[in-house]
């Protein structure tokens, strides 16, 4: 099956059921090529599950999900794709030279300088075992056998969560030093939100196994406004009875003043009486997290 090439991973009425309940549902969302997304959700948003369709080690109950238009699991798209989750796949009796080589004799084009280049930067000697490394070196190591694969496709799950603040930063430069000159698709999820700032700039959201959130980080930012102003006696919530409630993702009346975050661009009824300005990628990831409504679409984006 043939894909447009600027989509990594494409979900059409994605699904997935566990005895307990769907963790997945009805996803549709176009991850694009060459980017680096962000994958958000609270904890048991579907996130781990995503990433496992992706890789192949689960099978959707409904719809489909391709990975360059190629079936998850499948040669095509297993030999694209690395997967790098918290807890690392690694021998803890192989040394880190029997590690590299065995993800050389597993992948047919691996590349040895890269995976060696990444091991050497964390000083990290070839004849250490793998089981006397700290988590931080670990975490290099498994780098080193997803990158050693040069991968199309590089899932990131939580793999960075046990690490300590200075290490954590440290391998997060890592990761984007090596996806910048090679054009390789990131998606990554972390509860961390304010690293992701400077990392993504694409953005999926999921809450409840239902997509929030899709879209340009930058974009998502530039159509989204925080207000804060004199609170409306006249309505429940503060706002203006003029401005169209299909935009709220949330608001909140402290003392007189009302606070919101809207998806909206162009002027707001009674402009002059707002301080208004566009979020943060933190503050809006929170929004939506804290918020159980979606709003519409702008109308210019829904057109
Ligand atoms: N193998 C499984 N068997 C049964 N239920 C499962 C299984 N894997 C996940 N689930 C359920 O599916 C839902 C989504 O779980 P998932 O691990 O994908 O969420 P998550 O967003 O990765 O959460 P976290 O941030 O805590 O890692 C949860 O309700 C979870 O209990």
């Amino acid at each position: 099956m043939t894909d447009d090439p600027t989509t990594a991973l494409r979900a059409t009425r994605l699904g997935r059921r566990f005895r307990g309940g769907w963790a997945l549902r009805d996803c549709d969302f176009a991850l694009p090529a060459g980017r680096i997304t962000a994958l958000v959700g609270p904890n048991g948003a579907g996130k781990s599950t995503l990433f496992h369709l992706a890789t192949g080690l689960l099978r959707p109950t409904a719809g489909e999900l391709r990975v360059f238009g190629a079936e998850p699991g499948s040669p095509a798209a297993r030999d694209r794709t690395a997967f790098l989750a918290q807890d690392k796949p690694l021998y803890p009796r192989f040394t880190v030279e029997e590690t590299l080589r065995f993800g050389r004799e597993l992948n047919g084009d691996w590349d040895q300088a890269a995976a060696e280049r990444i091991v050497r930067a964390g000083d990290i000697p070839l004849d250490a075992r793998v089981g006397a490394l700290s988590q931080g070196q670990a975490t290099r190591v498994a780098l080193a056998l997803a990158f050693g694969k040069r991968p199309g496709l590089l899932l990131l799950d939580e793999p960075l969560a046990d690490l300590d603040p200075l290490v954590r930063i440290e391998a997060m430069g890592l990761v984007m030093a090596e996806v910048a000159d090679r054009g390789i698709t990131v998606v990554m999820s972390s509860h961390v939100l304010s690293e992701l700032e400077n990392a993504c700039d694409h953005v999926l959201l999921l809450k409840q196994g239902a997509v929030r959130l899709d879209g340009d980080a930058q974009q998502l930012c530039e159509t989204h406004v925080r207000i804060t102003g004199l609170a409306d006696p006249s309505t429940d919530d503060g706002l203006p009875p003029a401005l169209d409630r299909a935009g709220v993702v949330e608001a909140s009346v402290t003392g007189r003043q009302v606070h919101a975050l809207l998806r909206h661009t162009g002027p707001l009824p009674g402009d002059d009486r707002w301080v208004v300005e566009n979020p943060s990628l933190e503050d809006l990831l929170l929004a939506y997290l804290r918020s159980d409504s979606t709003p519409a679409p702008a109308p210019e984006a829904a057109a």
